[in-house]
Formats: structure tokens, sequence, C-alpha cells
């Protein structure tokens, strides 16, 4: 579902420069849920951001359900992941004067789809992460981990396969996180593909593999005299 070939990614501020992801490679398993971990600055925002097509890598290749990602226009990239890929942050980024029902539809809405039709793919989504009986409910009256879960119905609406989620339980306390990761391993056993960065042990414990981040490189990243680096995917 995603693959990374040798990604890099360098930040400049002024005269000082970045190397943030410095050659990293990964390959997913369709239906596996994949924790990123390591220490802050490390790189892995840069590298979910990149994997997503919200931001482009300077070198390297990052592939999504088939298609290179990294070589689209600009509209077309926009298509593609609005098609497969679905964002949570940690921040839940719902939109508070919506109702859950009309959050989770919004994709689809700029997607132009009939009304009868989005609404049952939103309730659909819904009822996956156990939310459908909160549809009219606006999120301010939920608790942390029912607007992370409207966030992940959000996030795979329209069926799109691909999550990534940055830090999904970072604001949240144990029984809350322990709900949203439920629904996520629901969505994974559905047939997600889940990519998640995370500080929280507990998410990863719940990974079917966990990848170990450090100064931009993935853990089994081999250094190669030349200075290029791979990694195991
Ligand atoms: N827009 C930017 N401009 C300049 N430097 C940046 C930018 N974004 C990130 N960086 C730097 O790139 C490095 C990697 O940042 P990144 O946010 O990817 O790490 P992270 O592992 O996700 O950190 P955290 O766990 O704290 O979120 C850090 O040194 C950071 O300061």
């Amino acid at each position: 579902m995603l693959v990374l070939e040798n990604v890099t990614r360098q930040y400049r501020a002024g005269e000082v420069r970045v190397a943030a992801v410095r050659g990293v490679s990964l390959a997913t398993t369709p239906g596996t849920m994949t924790a990123v971990m390591g220490p802050s600055g490390c790189g892995k925002s840069t590298l979910l951001t990149i994997a997503g097509g919200l931001q482009p890598a300077d070198s390297g290749t990052v592939t999504v359900a088939g298609v290179r990602i990294d070589q689209l226009s600009e509209n077309d990239l926009y298509r593609h992941r609005r098609r497969h890929i679905g964002y949570v942050f940690q921040d839940y980024n719902l939109v508070q004067i919506l109702t859950v029902l009309e959050n989770v539809m919004l994709p689809a809405e700029l997607d132009g789809l009939p009304r009868r039709k989005m609404r049952d793919r939103a309730l659909g989504a819904l009822a996956m992460v156990g939310m459908a009986d909160y549809s009219d409910r606006y999120p301010d009256t939920l608790s942390g981990g029912q607007q992370q879960r409207v966030a992940l119905a959000r996030a795979i609406c329209g069926d799109r396969r691909l999550i990534l989620a940055d830090e999904p339980t970072g604001a949240l306390d144990s029984d809350n996180a322990a709900q949203v990761l439920d629904a996520l391993r629901t969505l994974v056993r559905a047939g997600a593909t889940c990519v998640v960065v995370t500080h929280d042990g507990s998410v990863a414990a719940q990974a079917d593999r966990v990848l170990h981040m450090r100064d931009g490189l993935l853990d089994g990243d081999l250094v190669e005299p030349s200075g290029a680096r791979r990694a195991d995917a």
C-alpha cells in the first residue's frame, strides 16, 4: 500500500540545514499497522507527511496504492490523496461548527457525490469506529477519544485504505487512548493499512511492526561507504 525508497528531506532555516530524513526505505503490508517511534525531532512527522504527499521529498520515491505520487502533478496528487489516504492528527482537526456526520461527510462532499451516498458512506464509517449513535452531535460535546474516533471515521470514509496517524493518542488519557486504539485495530482488521507515529508504548504494543527512528534514519538502516543509506523494507 505504501512503499518508500531512499527518501530524503532537508530543511533550511537561513544558513542552517537540518537533514530531517536521511534515506529511508519502508514497505508496508496491507491490513497491518506499523508504528514508528523515536525521540523528538528525529524526523517522524516529516516522514509521515512525505508518505502522504503533504510535502515532497528531496529525493527518493513514494508509492501509494501502486502509483508513484512523487511523479504526479499537483492536481493528480490531490485526487490520489483524497482517494487513498486518510490523515489523523493529535488534535483531531474536526470542524467545530459541523456535526459528527457532516465532518465525516466532508471529504465526500468535496468529491461532489450525491448527498444520500455521502450520508451512507459516512454512517458506515462511523459505525466501524462505534460512533454511529453520535452522528448529530457537535465535536465539543464529545470526549477526546470520541472525537479522535470521528477523525478516524473521516480518514477511512470512502474506502480510503491508508491511514497515516501522527500521535493519535497524544492528547488522550489511557481509557480514551484504548478506545481509539480499538477503533484503529478494527479498521486494520477490515483491511486498512496504518502507519502511526507515536511516543505511546500502548500504541506500539498494538502494532504488527514497530520501527525505531533516530537522526533521520529508521531501524536497520545501513550506512554505505559512499554515504548512501538504505533501510530494511
Ligand atoms: N518546517 C521546518 N523548517 C525547518 N526545520 C524543520 C521544519 N520541520 C521540522 N524541522 C526540523 O526537522 C527535524 C525533524 O522534525 P520532525 O517534526 O519531523 O521530527 P519528529 O520526530 O516528528 O518530532 P516530534 O516527535 O517532536 O514531533 C527537527 O530537527 C525539526 O526541528
